[in-house]
């Protein structure tokens, strides 16, 4: 699979690189008691923290994912970070591939809430001592300065590149300055995707417009933008191209900005004219906790969310999205490879022909000695049941040349396999799949003797 094929200009080719989620489930557990009880004698209990998230987040898009306090955000990048400390079920697949951490590592860039940077730096100093320490060592002084640069023009840092930082006591540079160069720090490595948790939270509303407008840029280069957002102005959503909006750790809805409204006016929910789609929603997605019957509302309307949306259309799509992304084309190039490479080993093929054509031999030289009379019927019977057993003695017999390719395809099988690329039913279907043309040929020509 190609990776990065997002033009410049933001133009898209066909292949972009995805992110999956499929089913996703995140659970901690937790201890209820007193804590010098320990662990051992305190009651444990489940938290499920997100359930059965699915979506899809593709390069060249932004995503943002809203929700009140409490409803799954961050703990969503924490699992697309694999950062979490509970258990997930459920898949997450990069460009086709399950993550590990190690993928996360190489692919992903995790913009947290806080900037913590040294105030007595400046903001090219302060990046050029993070690229000596993110970037591999082959990377000589002139192309840290020029990631550095390119860094800073892409974050727009360049009235500021060499202002120092600042802190409390000593003013420097701004808070939307201070939140794009930790951005910036993050996308020294070029990460394939980009999570932010937060970024806009402390900026005032132009600062907070400025800094999506420039994630909209990044995402436009081929990344996947995802991050999470309190209460963003109705200009700053125009610029989503996705939008999830979670509740109770549940997807109330995951799909395009502009459909957010058609959706939600088809489930009764028209947007008031002047009222920002975004806090409109994520209010009707909250739980009221002022009162019993508030809660026990607010609790009913949200669960009837839920249910809409996992029986909508919207969510169906994605699903047939995933699935076709995730499963099909591993299991299809898994047995085209197969197929490819077993075909192409001749010796393969010139052994299952031989041992057809030689059982072909036997049968037309036994054949020839029978007669059409009652004492025949005894040794057609037999032939018959002789043909039947050659499949499976043929394989035994085929299998001499196939052991010499084994090692080969088990050492590739191995690595794929702990690359997380497919799992061993996959793989063992498409081995089954590349023989059948196989075996229907020699049975075919096997039956047409028989018959004849
Ligand atoms: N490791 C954990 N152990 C126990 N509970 C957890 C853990 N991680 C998250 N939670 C709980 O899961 C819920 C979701 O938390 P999360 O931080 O994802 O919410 P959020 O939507 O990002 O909220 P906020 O907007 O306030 O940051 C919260 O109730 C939180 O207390």
């Amino acid at each position: 699979m190609g990776d990065t094929t997002v033009n410049m200009t933001g133009g898209e080719s066909e292949d972009l690189p995805t992110l999956n989620l499929l089913h996703v489930h995140y659970d901690v557990k937790e201890y209820i008691g007193p804590w010098y009880k320990g662990a051992c004698l305190r009651h444990k209990s489940n938290k499920k923290i997100l359930r059965d998230i699915t979506a899809q987040f593709k390069a060249g898009e932004i995503t943002a994912l809203l929700g009140n306090s409490g409803s799954g955000k961050t703990s969503l990048l924490d699992v697309l970070s694999c950062r979490t400390n509970g258990g997930v079920s459920g898949k997450v697949y990069y460009n086709n591939q399950e993550i590990s951490k190690k993928l996360i590592r190489q692919k992903a860039a995790y913009v947290m809430q806080a900037d913590r940077l040294l105030s007595k730096l400046t903001v090219r100093e302060i990046l050029t001592y993070a690229a000596y320490l993110r970037l591999p060592g082959n990377n000589s002084k002139k192309d840290i300065k020029i990631k550095v640069q390119k860094v800073i023009n892409d974050m727009g840092l360049n009235t500021v590149s060499d202002s120092r930082v600042g802190g409390l006591i000593i003013r420097g540079i701004s808070g939307g300055e201070r939140r794009r160069v930790t951005i910036a720090i993050q996308l020294l490595q070029d990460p394939k995707i980009l999570l932010l948790d937060e970024p806009t939270t402390g900026l005032d509303c132009h600062t907070a417009r400025h800094l999506i407008s420039k994630l909209v840029e990044i995402a436009k280069r081929g990344k996947i933008v995802i991050l999470t957002i309190h209460q963003p102005r109705s200009d700053i959503f125009r610029l989503f191209d996705n939008v999830g909006i979670l509740s109770l750790g549940e997807m109330i809805y995951f799909g395009m900005s502009k459909d957010l409204v058609p959706y939600f006016t088809t489930l009764g929910y028209p947007c008031p004219q002047y009222a920002n789609p975004l806090d409109h929603y994520v209010d009707l997605a909250s739980i009221d906790r002022r009162g019993y019957e508030e809660q026990h509302n607010t609790m009913f309307r949200v669960h009837k969310l839920i249910d809409e949306y996992l029986d909508s259309p919207i969510l169906q799509d994605i699903n047939d999205k995933v699935m076709f992304e995730t499963l099909k084309p591993r299991y299809s190039f898994s047995y085209r490879r197969l197929f490819v490479n077993l075909y192409r080993e001749r010796q393969n093929w010139v052994f299952r022909i031989l041992v057809a054509a030689a059982y072909v031999a036997v049968m037309v030289a036994f054949l020839l000695r029978l007669q059409d009379n009652q004492t025949s019927i005894q040794d057609r019977i037999g032939l018959y049941w002789q043909s039947v057993s050659v499949a499976s003695f043929g394989s035994i017999i085929i299998a001499v040349p196939t052991f010499s390719n084994l090692p080969s395809i088990r050492d590739v099988f191995y690595r794929e396999y702990r690359d997380g690329l497919y799992s061993i039913v996959t793989f063992i279907a498409a081995y089954i799949v590349h023989l059948i043309p196989v075996q229907i040929m020699s049975t075919l020509v096997l039956s047409a003797v028989g018959y004849w």
